[in-house]
């Protein structure tokens, strides 16, 4: 029998949350482009005994919501924070800071350590307004990248076209929210079939 993916999905405003990131290294440099291509002006707080990769110092320059203080780890720096990102070379260390976080109730993910984790980063595919997220339940990253390459060669770059178009046509219809609804999903199931005539 083959286990379900029991895991929520939500798409985060990270302009608007404040993630602390612990570490300055290879992992962490990679959290921080994950989180920066999704979100340009997230708002990330980085700290770091020693940053040990250039990158980070270049991001920290170039985005005035990204700030490093390069220190230890203290129970202090949780002060703020919404969501906590793990990537240092110390499993103890991410045990202590995953509970002091998790007496706070914020969310935490540590990097290499998925039973930590109260969430985890997926592959994401992004074309103008349309985001797609996939998750293999932390089994195989390598399918998620794949799956990301695949969607990302599959999926027309004009897709935001349609997105506007049904923006525009949603703004004309006239009518209660019921009769919206059903106009809305009369004209794009149209395009499903049409998908089925091509075949
Ligand atoms: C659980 C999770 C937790 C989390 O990090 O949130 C996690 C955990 C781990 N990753 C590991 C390794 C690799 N990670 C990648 C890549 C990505 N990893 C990402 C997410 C996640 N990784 C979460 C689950 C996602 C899901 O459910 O599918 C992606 C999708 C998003 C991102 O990080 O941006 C990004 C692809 C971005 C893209 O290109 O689209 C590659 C592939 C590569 O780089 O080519 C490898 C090498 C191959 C391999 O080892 O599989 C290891 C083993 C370390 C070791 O043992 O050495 C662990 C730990 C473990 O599994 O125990
Ligand atoms: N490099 C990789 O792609 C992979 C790494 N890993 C594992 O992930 C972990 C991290 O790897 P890397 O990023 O490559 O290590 P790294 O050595 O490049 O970076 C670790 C970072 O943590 C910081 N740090 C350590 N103690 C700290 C403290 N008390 N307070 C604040 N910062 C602290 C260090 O100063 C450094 O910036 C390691 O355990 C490694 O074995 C696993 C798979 C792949």
């Amino acid at each position: 029998m083959s286990e379900k993916n029991n895991l929520f999905p939500i798409f985060l405003k990270a302009e608007q949350l404040k993630f602390l990131l612990v570490g300055g290294g290879n992992v962490a440099l990679e959290k921080l482009e994950a989180i920066l291509r999704n979100s340009p002006s997230a708002n990330i707080n980085i700290i770091a005994k020693e940053v040990k990769r250039k990158e980070i110092i270049d991001i920290v320059n170039n985005n005035p919501a990204i700030s490093l203080k390069e220190k230890s780890f203290e129970p202090d720096d949780l002060q703020g924070a919404e969501i906590v990102m793990m990537a240092t070379d110390s499993r103890e260390l991410h045990i202590e800071i995953r509970n002091l976080a998790r007496q706070k109730n914020l969310l935490v993910n540590v990097a290499d350590t998925p039973d930590l984790c109260d969430f985890y980063l997926g592959s994401t595919v992004t074309k103008g307004s349309l985001k797609i997220g996939i998750s293999t339940n932390g089994k195989s990253p390598t399918l998620s990248k794949r799956m990301r390459q695949y969607l990302e060669e599959t999926i027309p770059e004009d897709i935001d076209d349609l997105i506007n178009k049904l923006v525009d046509i949603r703004q004309q219809l006239k009518g209660d929210f019921e009769y919206k609804v059903n106009q809305l999903n009369d004209i794009t199931a149209s395009w499903l079939d049409k998908k089925k005539d091509d075949q």
